[in-house]
C-alpha cells in the first residue's frame, strides 16, 4: 500500500442521508447546453459527424471566431419550467446541467470570467432559472463543470516550463473561484460532476482535485462529487494508486454500461451517463446522423444499471433557441409513461443479492418496500420465465406490477429452480413482475 496524501479519503459507500438520496434517485437527466448548440454540428455549410460540442476542435475553429458565438446566444424560447415539467413527466429524480463545458462559456453570471451568459443578448442567469424550476418540481440539481477550458489563456494541457506552471496555477485558482461561486450562489446544489480532467496538467496536480472536493463539501455539506474529478499523488484517476475509489461514486461509464453480470460494481456507488444518439451530447442539427436509441433500449439500460446498484443519467441537448427537440420530447414521454407504472422497480432499487441474472431481464431489490422486482425485456418462446432462488428463499406469490390481480403461476421444478408461467396476453412493452419472497428457515 502506498502512502498517499491525495488518494481516496474514505473506504466503502457513504451512508449519510444526502448520499442515500442520491442513490435512491436512480434516474437522472443530463443536459448539455452551450454555444455549441448554435452551429449544431455544422460549420460553413459543412456537416461534421463528430460530437457537436466538440465542433470547435473538429472544424479547427479559432478561439476568437468561436467566442464570437456568444454575441448570438439568445434562446428566446427558453422556458425552464417547461423543461422541468418534461423532466418530471419523464420520471427523473435529478438533473445534471453543464455550467461550463470545454468551450469555457459559463451559463451563469460568473464574476471570474467575462465569457458568460450575462454578456450575451440573452443576459439572464440560466443556471439560476434551471435550479429554481427543477427544484420546484422536486428534482435535485447537480452541476457539471469542465476543468478543461479551451477559452481561458492560462489553461495548459501539460506543464512543461516554469511559465506553464505559473499560468496553470492561475488557471487552477480561477477554476476554484468559479466552483466556490457555484457552491455559494446556488445553495440547493446536490452534486458536482467534473469532466475534462484527463490531461497531464491535472494529473500532475492531484492535490488540487482533493482541495476542490474538500472545499465543496465544506461549503455544501452532503454534496456529492464524482470520481472523475480526482487524481492522486501519482496521477492515478478515479481510483488511487492503491486501487481505492476517489470521490463519492464512480463516473467512468460514459456511453457504456458494465456487463449485466459484472457484479464488481455493486460494491461502490456508480453512475452511467448516456447519449441517445451514438455520440452527441450537445445539440446536432442532424438527429439521424448516427443511430438513435429507442425508448425501450434506454429503459433496458436504466433497468440494467439499477439491477447493478448504479444511477442512469440520460442526456438531452437543447436547441440554441431554448427548445428541446421533438425527438427528445417524444422519447421522454414514452419513458415517462413506462415509469408512471413501473417506477417501484427503479426508485430505491438496487442489486438483488443472490438472484442470478436471467436472459429474460433484470432483478431489482427495493431498499424501501423490500420487494423484489423482475423487469422483463425478453419473453422466452416457451412463455416460461426461469428463476433460480437463493439458498433458503422461496417465492410466495408473483403478479404483474401493472395488474396485481393477475396471477402468475409458480412451479418449483427442482431445488431452487422455479418456473413462472406468464398470463396468456400480449406484452407490448417491457413489464415488471412483483415477487413476494419468503425465507424458508
Ligand atoms: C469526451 C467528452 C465529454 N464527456 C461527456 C460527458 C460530454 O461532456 C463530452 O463532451
Amino acid at each position: 500500500k502506498k502512502q498517499l496524501k491525495y488518494g481516496a479519503q474514505y473506504k466503502g459507500k457513504r451512508e449519510d442521508a444526502a448520499m442515500q438520496k442520491w442513490r435512491s434517485n436512480r434516474f437522472g437527466q443530463f443536459i448539455h447546453w452551450g454555444l455549441y448548440a448554435i452551429p449544431g454540428g455544422e460549420w460553413k455549410g459543412k456537416t461534421y459527424p463528430y460530437a457537436a460540442e466538440f465542433l470547435k476542435s473538429s472544424a479547427h475553429i479559432s478561439n476568437a471566431t468561436w467566442d464570437s458565438l456568444s454575441y448570438k446566444f439568445n434562446p428566446v424560447k427558453f422556458d425552464p419550467k417547461a423543461w422541468a415539467k418534461m423532466a418530471k413527466n419523464m420520471g427523473v429524480k435529478y438533473m445534471t446541467i453543464t455550467t461550463k463545458h470545454h468551450e469555457g462559456f459559463s451559463l451563469w453570471p460568473s464574476k471570474y470570467s467575462e465569457f458568460n451568459v450575462a454578456n450575451t443578448p440573452y443576459k439572464k442567469d440560466i443556471i439560476g432559472a434551471l435550479v429554481k424550476a427543477y427544484n420546484s418540481e422536486g428534482i435535485d440539481v447537480n452541476f457539471y463543470y469542465s476543468v478543461l477550458d479551451w477559452h481561458h489563456p492560462d489553461w495548459r494541457y501539460d506543464i512543461q516550463s516554469k511559465e506553464d506552471s505559473i499560468a496553470f496555477s492561475r488557471y487552477l485558482n480561477f477554476a476554484q473561484n468559479q466552483l466556490r461561486e457555484l457552491a455559494e450562489n446556488y445553495p440547493t446544489v446536490k452534486g458536482f460532476w467534473f469532466d475534462g480532467t484527463w490531461d497531464k496538467s491535472i494529473k500532475k496536480n492531484g492535490w488540487w482535485t482533493l482541495k476542490i472536493e474538500k472545499m465543496l463539501k465544506e461549503i455544501r455539506p452532503g454534496v456529492v462529487v464524482n470520481s472523475r474529478l480526482r487524481a492522486d499523488d501519482f496521477g492515478s484517476r478515479h481510483f488511487d494508486s492503491n486501487g481505492d475509489m476517489m470521490g463519492d461514486y464512480e463516473s467512468g461509464y460514459e456511453r457504456r454500461l458494465p456487463s449485466p453480470t459484472d457484479t464488481q460494481v455493486i460494491h461502490r456507488d456508480w453512475e452511467a451517463c448516456m447519449t441517445i444518439p451514438e455520440n452527441q451530447w450537445g445539440y446536432h442539427k442532424k438527429w439521424d446522423i448516427s443511430y438513435t436509441k429507442t425508448p425501450f433500449e434506454l429503459i433496458e439500460m436504466l433497468a440494467q444499471t439499477t439491477s447493478l446498484g448504479g444511477n442512469f443519467l440520460l442526456n438531452f441537448g437543447p436547441q440554441a433557441d431554448g427548445m428541446i427537440r421533438t425527438e427528445e420530447q417524444q422519447i421522454a414521454e414514452t419513458i415517462g409513461n413506462w415509469m408512471k407504472i413501473n417506477h417501484p422497480a427503479i426508485y430505491n432499487g438496487g442489486y438483488a443479492k443472490g438472484w442470478q441474472r436471467q436472459d429474460w431481464g433484470y432483478f431489482t431489490q427495493n431498499e424501501k418496500d423490500k420487494k423484489l422486482y423482475a423487469i422483463v425485456f425478453n419473453i422466452p418462446i416457451s412463455g416460461i420465465l426461469k428463476i433460480q432462488t437463493p439458498e433458503g428463499v422461496s417465492i410466495g406469490k408473483a403478479s404483474l406490477l401493472e395488474n396485481t390481480n393477475s396471477k402468475i403461476t409458480i412451479k418449483e421444478i427442482a431445488k431452487r429452480q422455479i418456473n413462472l408461467y406468464l398470463p396468456k396476453q400480449s406484452f407490448p412493452a417491457p413489464f415488471v413482475i412483483v415477487l413476494d419472497t419468503a425465507n424458508e428457515n
